[in-house]
């Protein structure tokens, strides 16, 4: 057996046979040069940020064109930090699976520190400072999920802790709290340059965070806690850039199959964290093969020659196309679909999911039928051959053990972005009505179905976890089950314009009308879910 703590230079035979690459470099020499010349930091060292950056960091690490390795601050879930990086030295084994079932296995060891980084924390808090006043820093990533970045509540008020935050800098209690402190720790040390790069799943991911920075720091400057300066440095991108990104790899939770594969193939360490925070994570990560990362190429201090891990460097107008591409039309849209109809139909497998033909004409007819018409080619990529490519390879891929629970979760901040920008376009081209949409109010009723957290079987059933499940949750505590339901109306409204979720008006548009009907048709009683979506199919699908 072979465990992440063994020297696998010392060891490598005994990794090939394992059939694992190890790293071309020695972890102890590469967190050496780290304390010294720290170049990258990553927010938020969830599973993505294993089997995606910290790879293409390992990638460059391997060819020689980085020195140093990544410092991981986890701003959320302390016990990550303590069980699974700290645990295992900070390495981890990436396992990409592929769709003829075999498995590429690599240790990675890109990882030189991590931290937990709260105000509260002073080892992590002194030591991201130091590091944010070191010019040799060049740019930090993020992958802390879309609420990770706000400021605001479910209507559009500032949090008591961002309004907290905004009155003080000493101890940020909010992320972008924390991380404006840093920037400003950096602009006291010498005005450094940096890039702070987005790569959450969401559209325009670089302005949000620009914007949520700015909020605390001009906060700070009207009550006179920092210089005008500072913000002045902030809004200089020769000094502080915020590129926008497009990020691509499905990357499910660890799944326990694949520990016990891992232990077949003779590897130890496989035992699966589910913290009290609920994150799911493990001394490996599951990955799929295909991978898109397309990045603004703005970063004012330099950076290491990310194409050459295949990372694609471009503009933002580039960037944005490949992102609404793929966020608000060919992927996501359809993902969420699937998590919302999969919850409710009792799936625990999107490949599985697909294999229906009901599931698969509705995730068509929404991305061929409906978002594929009104989104731009970003050239880079061609969006048809992508959904083609996500149909046909990936998501039928029964060797990724991807659920419809995980993507289910934090859905109140995915709609807009999932939903909401196609929305726009239809509302905002004459060529195309915002009447013409069926399988996105169906959707979006379905998603109101299932906040009720009961299935089509009328079995009870945990909805995922989502920051607005309590309050969503009751507005439909009442809601009866067999057909007998007056008022829905009055019911839905609240959700349906509440803007944080809806930013255009859907009474307006005449799609609230439409997701009240469907709704409707979906709290008929056992079954009546599966029967609206094949109603539908039926009415307004087409064969793709
Ligand atoms: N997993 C994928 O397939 C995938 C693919 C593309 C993009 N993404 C993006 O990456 C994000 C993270 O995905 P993941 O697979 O790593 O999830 P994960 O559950 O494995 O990790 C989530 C990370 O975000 C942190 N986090 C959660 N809530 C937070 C909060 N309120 N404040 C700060 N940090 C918080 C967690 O501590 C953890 O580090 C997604 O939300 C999405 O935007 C994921
Ligand atoms: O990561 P989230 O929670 O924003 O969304 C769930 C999935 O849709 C997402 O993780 C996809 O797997 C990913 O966007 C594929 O690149």
């Amino acid at each position: 057996m072979v465990k992440l703590l063994d020297n696998y230079l010392e060891k490598s035979e005994r990794f090939a046979e394992s059939k694992i690459n190890i790293p071309k470099f020695d972890q102890g020499k590469v967190a050496e040069s780290t304390t010294d010349n720290p170049v990258w930091v990553h927010f938020g060292g969830g599973n993505l940020f294993r089997c995606f950056h910290a790879v293409v960091a390992q990638d460059l690490l391997n060819q020689g064109e980085l020195n140093s390795g990544i410092i991981v601050a986890e701003t959320y879930d302390d016990e990550v930090i303590e069980k699974i990086y700290h645990a295992y030295d900070n390495r981890f084994l990436s396992v990409t699976m592929k769709s003829d079932g075999t498995f590429d296995k690599e240790l990675i060891a890109s990882v030189s520190e991590s931290f937990y980084f709260n105000s509260e924390n002073t080892e992590g808090w002194a030591h991201l400072t130091k590091v944010f006043e070191n010019p040799s820093l060049q740019f930090t990533t993020f992958s802390i999920t879309e609420k990770g970045y706000s400021l605001r509540d479910s209507k559009d008020q500032l949090t008591p802790l961002a309004l907290e935050d905004m009155q003080g800098r000493s101890k940020p209690k909010t992320n972008m709290g924390a991380i404006t402190y840093l920037l400003y720790a950096r602009f006291k040390a010498g005005k450094f340059p940096i890039a702070m790069v987005s790569t959450d799943n969401f559209s325009e991911n670089g302005l949000k965070l620009q914007e949520a920075i700015l909020t605390i720091a001009k906060a700070w400057v009207e009550n006179e806690i920092v210089e005008q300066d500072f913000y002045d440095y902030l809004i200089n991108p020769k000094r502080v850039s915020f590129p926008w990104s497009m990020i691509d790899r499905i990357t499910p939770n660890p799944s326990e199959k694949v520990a016990g594969l891992l232990t077949a193939d003779g590897f130890e360490d496989t035992e699966i964290l589910h913290s009290q925070k609920h994150t799911n994570i493990a001394p490996f990560g599951n990955t799929e093969e295909v991978h898109y990362l397309v990045i603004e190429d703005a970063f004012p201090n330099g950076r290491p020659a990310l194409e050459k891990a295949g990372v694609i460097l471009t503009d933002r107008e580039t960037v944005n196309d490949a992102d609404q591409m793929k966020v608000t039309a060919c992927l996501n849209p359809l993902h969420t679909a699937l998590a919302i109809f999969g919850s409710l139909l009792d799936y625990h497998s999107i490949w599985e999911e697909v294999a229906n033909p009901d599931l698969l004409a509705l995730i068509k007819n929404l991305g061929y039928g409906e978002a594929l018409p009104v989104v731009k080619n970003p050239k880079i990529i061609n969006p048809t051959e992508f959904i083609d490519q996500l149909l046909t390879k990936r998501l039928p891929n029964k060797n990724i053990p991807d659920t419809p629970q995980r993507i289910a979760a934090d859905s109140s901040q995915k709609i807009p972005v999932r939903y909401g920008v196609t929305i726009g376009h239809y509302i905002a081209n004459p060529r195309f009505s915002v009447k013409e949409l069926e399988f996105i109010p169906l959707v979006i009723a379905a998603w109101c179905r299932y906040l009720i957290g009961i299935n089509d079987e009328l079995e009870s059933f945990s909805p995922s976890p989502d920051p607005l499940l309590e309050e969503l949750q009751s507005y439909l505590t009442k809601v009866k089950l067999d057909g007998s339901q007056k008022e829905i109306h009055e019911i839905l409204k609240p959700i349906l314009s509440n803007h944080q979720i809806f930013p255009h008006e859907m009474y307006q548009t005449g799609l609230a009308e439409k997701i009240e009907t469907y709704f409707e048709e979906m709290i008929q009683g056992k079954g009546a879910v599966l029967a609206t979506l094949q109603i539908a199919l039926k009415k307004h699908g087409k064969n793709y």
